[in-house]
């Protein structure tokens, strides 16, 4: 346990962040290299404490990697010389781990058990296993496989086509993944678009696959080829400070190199609709992810409806995005959310206990949440419930409270954003 007390700010934020790498591809990355033939140097790795789950998994089967700061190297020699880990493998806090690794784990010659914390514990892992069981997979676990501990017996998997009935990235990725080991196609179709980057990283490394709209097909191959990925800043983590840069008078915040995939600049997009300053220069294309530079001031905002196709595109954005509704003027209403209710913690329950005990108007509803402002914040002790994204946008709430804020426990943030504090003192 980590407390933390903030003290308000009463001035304005002025200056450059260099965020740390986006968490997904940083985790695909991992993934891909250990599955391909040859070397693959990563930079801009995400140093957090998820994405060493990821490469521990693959370190416990063979595969030698080398991590010296945030560059990694990856000495892959194929999934076939994959080795059955001895032990169980820890995924501590990971679902992207836990649900991309029940993917390849179903199509592998190995033996497996896998188990988490205790918040892993209770997140739903059957959205992954029922149609991993459709391809063949033997995995048992907890609740019939619902829950961890699972374990899995790999053998060769066959192709399924796959509506998915979540909107669920991780989902789609599993089965994706899965693909790579199936006889024949495995297809996938999303009725909402979700993260791209495991189709993006399958596409550079050189596998099999063809995307049409929302369906995309991956037929298995022998060989994934060794390819560099330089990993985006993460554009979740960015969005922390876009809302401070928005909401505390005066500010003014430049965000580099941050990753500007569509499918994840859904932040942007509310920003904008809200009213926000903001502006997006240097735009390129690296490792096949498009990058920019975010300057964000601060303005007046007005509350907006937020709901259907754009959800994906900002889920782990909701914590923050509440914040920002509370400093906007007139009401924000968040629907079509209800994967909140299934994430690190209940995210809906979470930010509305620790949004009301700051003074604000919210209240939650099923599927998400409406906030009425603009509320000045008070101080107070709130309960980041063991999440990264309630601990640090408690952190950010601090920036426009008028008192003191205590977080309970702010050890979490090491799960995405080991530099957060660091980099929101050199902006005060
Ligand atoms: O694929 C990924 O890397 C992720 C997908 C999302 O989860 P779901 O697929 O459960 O929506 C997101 O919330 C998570 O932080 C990372
Ligand atoms: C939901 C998240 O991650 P995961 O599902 O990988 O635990 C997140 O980072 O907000």
């Amino acid at each position: 346990m980590v407390e933390v007390t903030l003290a308000p700010c009463n001035h304005s934020l002025s200056g450059e962040i260099k965020v740390p790498g986006d968490k997904s591809i940083s985790h695909r990355a991992i993934i891909l290299g250990s599955l391909a033939n040859g070397v693959t140097k990563i930079t801009n790795f995400l140093d957090g404490e998820d994405c060493l789950r990821t490469i521990h998994a693959f370190q416990s089967m063979g595969v030698p990697i080398t991590q010296e700061g945030s560059t990694v190297t990856i000495h892959g020699k194929g999934f076939s010389a994959l080795e059955e880990p001895k032990e169980p493998l820890y995924f501590g806090n990971s679902g992207t781990t836990t649900r991309l690794m029940l993917g390849i784990l179903s199509g592998l010659n190995l033996f497996t058990t896998i188990y988490g914390d205790e918040s892993l514990t209770k997140r739903p892992m059957d959205r992954v296993v029922n149609p991993l069981r459709e391809m063949n997979a033997t995995i048992d676990g907890r609740n019939d496989g619902k829950l961890l501990p699972l374990s899995i017996r790999g053998k060769k998997l066959r192709g399924i086509e796959y509506t998915l009935p979540v909107k669920s990235a991780q989902v789609k990725s599993a089965v994706l993944l899965a693909g790579l080991f199936a006889e024949g196609k495995t297809t996938v179709i999303e009725k909402i678009g979700t993260r791209d980057h495991t189709e993006n990283m399958l596409e550079a490394f050189g596998a099999d696959i063809t995307r049409n709209g929302l369906s995309t097909t991956v037929t298995s191959n022998n060989e994934l080829i060794a390819s560099d990925v330089q990993v985006p800043g993460d554009i979740s983590s960015a969005a922390f400070f876009l809302v401070a840069g928005a909401i505390v008078p005066g500010s003014e915040i430049t965000l580099k190199n941050v990753g500007l995939n569509e499918t994840r600049t859904g932040i942007i997009d509310v920003l904008i609709k809200m009213g926000a300053d903001l502006e997006i220069k240097n735009k390129r294309l690296v490792s096949g992810e498009w990058i920019g530079d975010i300057t964000i001031r601060h303005s007046e905002l007005n509350g907006i409806t937020i709901d259907g196709d754009i959800i994906p595109r900002l889920i782990d954005e909701i914590p923050i995005i509440a914040l920002l509704a509370s400093q906007a003027n007139g009401e924000t209403v968040i629907k079509d959310a209800e994967e909140l209710r299934v994430k690190e913690t209940d995210r809906i329950a979470a930010v509305v206990d620790v949004l009301s005990t700051l003074g604000a108007n919210i209240q939650g509803t099923e599927d998400g949440m409406i906030i009425k402002g603009k509320t000045p914040l008070k101080g107070g002790k709130v309960l980041a419930y063991h999440d990264h994204r309630i601990a640090m946008m408690s952190a950010i709430a601090s920036l426009v409270a008028n008192d003191h804020v205590t977080i309970d426990d702010a050890s979490s943030i090491s799960i995405s954003y080991p530099s957060f504090f660091d980099h929101l003192n050199s902006l005060i």
